[in-house]
């Protein structure tokens, strides 16, 4: 096999929560992690002995700061392997949005780089070493629902939910996850989740439970700095949806009880907003 072409989905988080920061500066987290049927198209092809990344966005790097490279290299390197590839990214996932876009892109290099030189590695050797270049790395390998722990990269997969509908809404900027883990005063959050009530209500697929118990302490960091994302979700509040902000922000979920709902919401909503879609948990 020389080429191979994979979806690479976005994730949102159900939760989100900061334990403390550690001595290395990456801050331990609790957070319930889900996949959403939003994908990128990612393509990895067989090649010369270089590697060559292109895009149908000017939106992100395409030389060694792409994560999609640090995938390619990691594997190169620790496999000894010959040659080089060629990746092309179709990206749908908004760029800085806090739905693991570039994570997943990294995902789907390591899963076909296993598969086009026949390596063999379960996926569970694939995310442990996803771990190695970015937190959210592992979880996009094995993708579903899962708790993860650590600085995101320690995996307890649950039980997958029922297909839950969902509005998602970009504001149009990107937010740098880096600056607002910078931010963040473990002392000073307000409001914790409370993750083992959620990781109940996941278990038994009690949607009221999650949508009771959802919440991300980034959203205090973020929300003051982008007010935005406070009237996005008042919107959503309005539109008969439960919104939450995915990860360090800017894009805010919001779950609606059918497809119907999501969908006319989303039509209400897409002319205010940069990026409206519709999309489900897989
Ligand atoms: C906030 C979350 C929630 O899922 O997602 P996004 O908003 O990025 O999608 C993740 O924790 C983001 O994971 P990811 O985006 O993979 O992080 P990385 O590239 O490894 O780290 C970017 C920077 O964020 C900070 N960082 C990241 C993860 C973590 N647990 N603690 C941190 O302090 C570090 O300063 C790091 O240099
Ligand atoms: N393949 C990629 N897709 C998206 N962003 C990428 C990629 N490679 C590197 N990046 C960079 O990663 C950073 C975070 O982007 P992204 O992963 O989309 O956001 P988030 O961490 O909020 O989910 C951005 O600065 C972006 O330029």
């Amino acid at each position: 096999m020389n080429e191979i072409e994979l979806d690479a989905h976005a994730k949102i988080n159900l939760s989100l929560d900061v334990i403390r920061k550690r001595p290395d500066g990456y801050h331990d987290v609790k957070m319930i992690m889900q996949s959403i049927s939003l994908a990128d198209r990612v393509t990895v092809k067989r090649g010369a002995d270089r590697i060559e990344i292109r895009a149908n966005v000017n939106t992100i790097p395409l030389d060694e700061r792409n994560i999609a490279f640090q995938a390619w290299k990691l594997m190169k390197e620790k496999f000894h392997l010959p040659g080089g590839v060629s990746i092309h990214l179709h990206k749908e996932i908004p760029v800085e949005a806090g739905l693991a876009g570039g994570s997943t892109n990294a995902a789907a290099v390591l899963r076909a780089v296993n598969q086009i030189f026949d390596l063999g590695l379960t996926d569970l050797d694939l995310a442990k070493l996803g771990g190695g270049i970015g937190a959210d790395v592992a979880f996009c390998v094995l993708g579903g629902t899962a708790l993860a722990e650590g600085i995101g990269e320690i995996l307890t997969p649950l039980l997958p939910l029922p297909r839950i509908w969902l509005v998602l809404v970009n504001p149009g900027f990107g937010v740098s996850t880096a600056e607002i883990y910078r931010r963040v005063q473990v002392e000073k959050i307000m409001r914790h989740p409370d993750t083992d009530a959620l990781v109940h209500a996941v278990k038994k697929g009690k949607i009221a439970g999650i949508l009771t118990q959802m919440a991300n302490v980034l959203e205090e960091v973020t929300i003051p700095m982008h007010p935005d994302i406070a009237e996005i979700k008042k919107v959503l509040c309005q539109a008969g949806l439960s919104p939450l902000m995915s990860g360090s922000g800017p894009t805010v979920f919001g779950l609606a009880p059918t497809q119907e709902h999501a969908v006319q919401a989303a039509q209400i909503l897409k002319p205010r907003w940069k990026t409206v879609l519709v999309a489900h948990t897989i």
